[in-house]
């Protein structure tokens, strides 16, 4: 089988060790599912690619050892044994399209090409066909990947199936290795300076790659496998949306701030706490209301407080809503090395940036924590790329972690709040992190009044002064029933007591701290 001849007769001791590692993956996938019953995701790119012919070379090797699932033969060279699925799109480059279909008939692919989105082309795939597998070309660097294992179940709300990612440990470097050791084609692009491609809306040439002719204004770009540092294989890719990643324009724009609020400029915060503990109940959140306090002292109102479970995708569904509905997130609980660790990757994940090694972090913890989380496998040291900002003060023995609008706190209890919350508050001062605002006044009153008797008196309060928060609550059914007008402005504060007071008889309400 020639890929498996290329490889093994090469000297690129590292390239033989990835190979290795995929097929093993690939035969422990043909071991635990039938022909039938995996399937490749392939879309042209040099991943996928790379991943087609790895799986021809297992599938070659897997029969060779004896294997025998009654698919269609795989000779090596000829017919390709696994169902292919390609999401056949508008914005697919023509080059990709054409590689594609190229590639399907080379190397005798029975391919399915499927025009709907990824999750209902799965989903109608799965009904008609017994996949249980699908093979991606997915890699450690890319957005999609993080929290994903070499073997993944599909993610909560996708049709169920396993994915299977072969080449999930490989760099930039050993995917061109493989496709340059093996001669195999790629597609053309790739010789016109793109380095990972996605639609003809989101991707130009890598402009590392560009050599400007001084006689002439035109551009010509080095193939991509001259790329050098591989951690800039996306540097042709356009930012999306950039009012979509940062949040915080569209939530200006779109008045949801001040939908509930009626608070005119009013800047909201949202609190995630992350843990499974928590919603076992075996651990007790005690931060949220402590910094909902600290949040209300500089002026913002903090309009949800969410605890999720510790995956990375509840992670990032809630992050994703939270960064473009309010103005800042603060985010506690799942940070550090365990395996439930998850929440600084479930932020990558809601903005779409892979997690990338950090020096300067490294650096902070092996100050910390010594030369034991230094090298490769420092995950500790992983943050999300290229919007990550480290927050430092002298207080603070590993400095905290900013992306975009989202706050990451490392604190574990009240006392630890309290330290990062006074740091941040410093640095807010000094280069304006967080914005400052007129803290919130509020009046307290309690009253023996029954809540038949405050109701309608408290509504029509309330569209008197839609300024302010008014509201009532118990600390028991049989005691009295406290009513707390907030806001901003002292005097619409005295206003609104004054005129709740007049409603009732003298004496009616006491006022309370
Ligand atoms: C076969 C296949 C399976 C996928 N499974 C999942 C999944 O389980 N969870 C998920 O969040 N995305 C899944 N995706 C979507 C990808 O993670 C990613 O969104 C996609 O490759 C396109 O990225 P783009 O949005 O940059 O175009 C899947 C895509 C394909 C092709
Ligand atoms: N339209 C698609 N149809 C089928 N599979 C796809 C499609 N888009 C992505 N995939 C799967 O997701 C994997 C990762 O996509 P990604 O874009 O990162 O890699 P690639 O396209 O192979 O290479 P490149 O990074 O150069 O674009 C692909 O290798 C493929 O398995
Ligand atoms: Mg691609």
């Amino acid at each position: 089988m020639e890929i498996d001849k290329a490889i093994r007769e090469c000297d690129d001791r590292r390239l033989k060790t990835k190979y290795n590692n995929a097929i093993y993956v690939i035969k422990r996938a043909l071991a635990l599912y039938s022909v039938e019953e995996v399937a490749l995701s392939f879309n042209g790119g040099k991943d996928s690619t790379v991943l087609l012919h790895l799986l021809r070379a297992g599938c070659f090797l897997h029969q060779a050892e004896g294997n025998n699932s009654g698919g269609k033969a795989a000779d090596g060279g000829k017919a390709f044994p696994i169902r292919t699925i390609y999401f056949e799109s508008q914005s697919a480059f023509p080059e990709i399209n054409s590689f594609t279909y190229e590639a399907a008939s080379i190397y005798d692919i029975q391919m399915d090409i499927i025009r709907l989105d990824f999750k209902s082309g799965l989903e109608a795939l799965l009904k008609a066909n017994p996949i249980r597998a699908i093979f991606l070309g997915v890699r450690i660097g890319d957005p999609t990947a993080v929290g994903q294992e070499q073997f993944s179940p599909s993610s909560p709300g996708w049709p169920p199936f396993m994915r299977v990612n072969p080449i999930l440990d490989w760099s930039y470097r050993d995917v061109w290795a493989f496709l340059l050791v093996c001669k195999v084609q790629y597609c053309s692009l790739y010789d016109q300076g793109y380095t990972s491609i996605g639609s003809i809306h989101d991707t130009v040439p890598n402009a590392l790659l560009c050599m400007k002719n001084s006689d002439s204004s035109e551009e010509k770009f080095k193939p991509a496998y001259l790329l050098a540092d591989g951690r800039l294989e996306r540097a042709g890719r356009v930012k999306k949306n950039s009012a979509a990643v940062c949040g915080k324009v569209s939530s200006i724009s779109n008045g949801l701030k001040v939908e509930n609020l009626n608070f005119g400029s009013m800047l909201t915060a949202s609190i995630i706490a992350v843990g499974d503990e928590i919603l076992f109940g075996t651990v007790e959140d005690k931060l949220s209301s402590v910094l909902c306090k600290k949040l209300h002292s500089i002026g913002w109102a903090v309009s949800r407080v969410t605890v999720t479970r510790n995956d990375i995708d509840s992670v990032a569904e809630e992050v994703e809503r939270r960064k473009s509905t309010d103005d800042m997130v603060f985010i506690y609980g799942g940070i550090g090395p365990l395996h439930s660790d998850v929440t600084v990757a479930g932020v990558a994940k809601a903005f779409g940036v892979r997690m990338a090694p950090d020096e300067e972090f490294e650096e902070h913890l092996r100050h910390l924590i010594g030369e034991k989380c230094s090298g490769d496998k420092n995950e500790m040291a992983l943050l999300p790329e290229g919007i990550t900002e480290l927050l430092h003060h002298e207080q603070l023995r590993v400095p905290l972690i900013k992306c975009h609008n989202v706050i990451i706190l490392t604190a574990t209890n009240v006392v630890e709040l309290d330290r990062q919350w006074d740091c941040l508050i410093e640095l807010a001062k000094s280069n304006g992190i967080l914005e400052l605002m007129d803290p919130f006044v509020s009046k307290c009153f309690a009253t023996t009044l029954s809540d038949v008797e405050i109701a309608q008196p408290l509504s029509k309060l309330c569209a008197q002064f839609p300024d302010l928060y008014i509201g009532g609550y118990r600390r028991s059914r049989e005691g009295p029933l406290i009513i707390t007008s907030e806001g901003k402005d002292t005097s619409r504060i005295k206003a609104a007591s004054q005129s709740l007071c007049e409603k009732f008889h003298h004496g009616a309400f006491s006022e309370i701290e």
